[in-house]
């Protein structure tokens, strides 16, 4: 809206560093800098050619896996016990800075509940980044995050979405029972080429390994 002043992004917003990813085995890029090309674009404030902006980031997975949760954690940094479904879908818009350029997510947040799939399913179109979640502590879960991809995919072209397979609940599992998890968990991100991520809505939450 014309006139109206943006508050400053956070600092944990303002992105000068290519992000790390969780693991090599299975990362969707390994650059450690940004091209000069793109920081001089951005420090000339030309980005717009470059296409940033906006990515319409889309979160799948079974009911229960911890999907709100981790939304919740990452644009709110709030954690709670109790379980409230998703009912269709919800979405949050979280503003960044990508050296110096604004650039906002816009996140929506699925329900795993089958009687509502055909709601949250409207959703997926235009998606640049699919999310497809399972909980670290049961397999099943894993297993149907295949699925989960082919629907979200079906809605966009070819080769369009950045995909990450993300297991949940870290802090319910002792190091040995994750890393179990975690190399099964890797067979299917190859599969699926999505970056992997282990996180905890409740504590560890996003830490390379
Ligand atoms: N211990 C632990 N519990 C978690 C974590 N993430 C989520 N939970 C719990 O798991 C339950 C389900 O979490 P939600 O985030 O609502 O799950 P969801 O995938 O959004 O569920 P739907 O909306 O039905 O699709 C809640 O009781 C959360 O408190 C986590 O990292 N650690």
């Amino acid at each position: 809206m014309q006139g109206q002043q943006l508050s400053p992004v956070s600092r944990d917003r303002l992105i000068c560093q290519m992000p790390k990813c969780y693991t090599a085995e299975s990362c969707l890029q390994y650059k450690t800098h940004f091209d000069a090309q793109v920081k001089s674009a951005c420090q000339q404030r030309h980005a717009g050619n470059f296409g940033l902006k906006m990515s319409k980031v889309v979160m799948v997975g079974d009911l229960y896996v911890g999907k709100t949760s981790l939304i919740n954690r990452f644009c709110k940094n709030a954690f709670d016990r109790d379980y409230k479904a998703t009912i269709g879908v919800d979405f949050e818009i979280e503003r960044f800075e990508i050296l110096g350029i604004p650039y906002n997510l816009q996140i929506w947040d699925t329900a795993g509940q089958e009687k509502f799939k055909c709601i949250a399913s409207a959703y997926y179109r235009g998606a640049q980044v699919i999310i497809t979640a399972f909980d670290l502590s049961d397999i099943q879960t894993l297993e149907h995050t295949k699925h989960w991809l082919q629907d979200a995919l079906k809605e966009n072209e070819p080769d369009t979405c950045s995909v990450f397979l993300v297991g949940t609940k870290k802090d319910t599992l002792s190091e040995a029972e994750c890393e179990r998890t975690e190399r099964d968990a890797l067979k299917f991100a190859v599969e699926m080429k999505a970056e992997y991520w282990s996180v905890s809505a409740k504590t560890v939450f996003f830490l390379p390994r």
